[in-house]
């Protein structure tokens, strides 16, 4: 596929972790605001011009993340098991965003994960 049309979505959530095995202040209860960062691609646009419409993506990306707001994701599955990592939060809603646009003429790109303005990770294959 040559693919022609990029489009960018960003969500964010509140949430507290902690990381285990850590060696430093991290292994201690702490908050940050995330934010979820994807990036899709796609060739055909609908008769309105739209590959994807950005409001469907949202609130694809709301759903995922809903369960996550204002939690202790040390408590949620699969970070109960996981250490709540960027990286770990951005292998996780790779997967879950990927499965909700199977249906989709589109090909997820990238999922990047900020816990602050300096700090990100991005998850992609
Ligand atoms: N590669 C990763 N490194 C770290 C992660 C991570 O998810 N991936 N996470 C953390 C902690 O979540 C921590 O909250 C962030 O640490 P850090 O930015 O070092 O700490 P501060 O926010 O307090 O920033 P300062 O610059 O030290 O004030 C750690 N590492
Ligand atoms: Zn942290």
């Amino acid at each position: 596929m040559s693919i022609l049309f990029e489009l960018k979505v960003t969500e964010h959530f509140d949430s507290a972790h902690y990381l285990r095995e850590y060696p430093g202040k991290c292994k201690n209860v702490h908050g940050h605001t995330w934010y979820i960062e994807v990036v899709l691609q796609g060739e055909n646009l609908d008769s309105t011009g739209i590959l994807i419409d950005f409001s469907e993506l949202k609130g694809l990306i709301k759903n995922i993340i809903e369960p996550f707001d204002h939690q202790l994701l040390n408590e949620q599955v699969p970070f109960e098991v996981d250490n709540p990592t960027s990286e770990n939060l951005a292998r996780y809603f790779y997967h879950e965003i990927k499965k909700k646009l199977s249906d989709k003429p589109v090909k997820l790109v990238r999922v990047t994960v900020s816990e602050s303005r300096a700090t990100a990770a991005a998850y992609f294959e």
